[in-house]
């Protein structure tokens, strides 16, 4: 067995979180948590570490990868890839970060066209509608990746779930 990586990007709304909520039990694979300098919210299931903390093991090379946002830092540790599957929903910004440190790196794109991601932006409800034409417009970027897989996520959840795992499954043959 060898350490491969699937990193899942995607404008927001396209349901990333979705995918991989209802995959996580379907399949044998390291769902890679965060390190992050806020307490979580319940949803979540990351590490919590002071700032301070994390500032002494990102300049001690604990980290992949690092970003900040909202004023809060954000961390991948080396630590927490495991033989085998290792899945890591990420910015496309970020991308480069693994594949310089790892070889079997492969990218996910999950996309959805423009208006349907609209309409499931607007029934989230999570953000105003500024801020969903604010990330509707900054969605589309090329996406620079090693080995990049498209996935379209326009079916029903159950079908779109299940074309998913599939496509994992070629993934771990490869
Ligand atoms: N295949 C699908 N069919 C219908 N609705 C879906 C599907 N996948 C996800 N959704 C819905 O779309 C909305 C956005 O999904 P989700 O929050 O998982 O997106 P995300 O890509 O993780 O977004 P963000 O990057 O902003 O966190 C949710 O309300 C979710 O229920």
């Amino acid at each position: 067995m060898s350490k491969k990586i699937i990193l899942i990007v995607g404008p927001s709304g396209v349901g990333k979180d979705t995918l991989l909520k209802n995959i996580k039990n379907k399949i044998k694979a390291n769902f890679v948590k965060r390190y992050i300098t806020r307490v979580p919210d319940e949803n979540e299931s990351n590490y919590f570490l002071q700032e301070e903390a994390f500032k002494i093991l990102e300049k001690n090379n604990f980290f992949i990868s690092t970003w900040n946002a909202h004023n809060n830092f954000y961390g991948i540790a080396k630590n927490s890839i495991l033989e085998g599957l290792n899945i890591i929903s990420i910015s496309r910004a970020k991308i480069k970060d693994f594949e310089k440190q790892y070889q079997k790196v492969y990218t996910i794109n999950i996309t959805l066209n423009k208006n349907d991601l609209k309409q499931r932006l607007k029934k989230r409800a999570r953000e105003s509608i500024e801020e969903i034409e604010k990330r509707l417009s900054r969605s589309y970027e090329k996406i620079e990746a090693r080995n990049l897989i498209e996935f379209e996520n326009n079916k029903n959840l159950t079908e779109s779930v299940e074309e998913f795992l599939k496509l994992l499954g070629q993934i771990n043959e490869d």
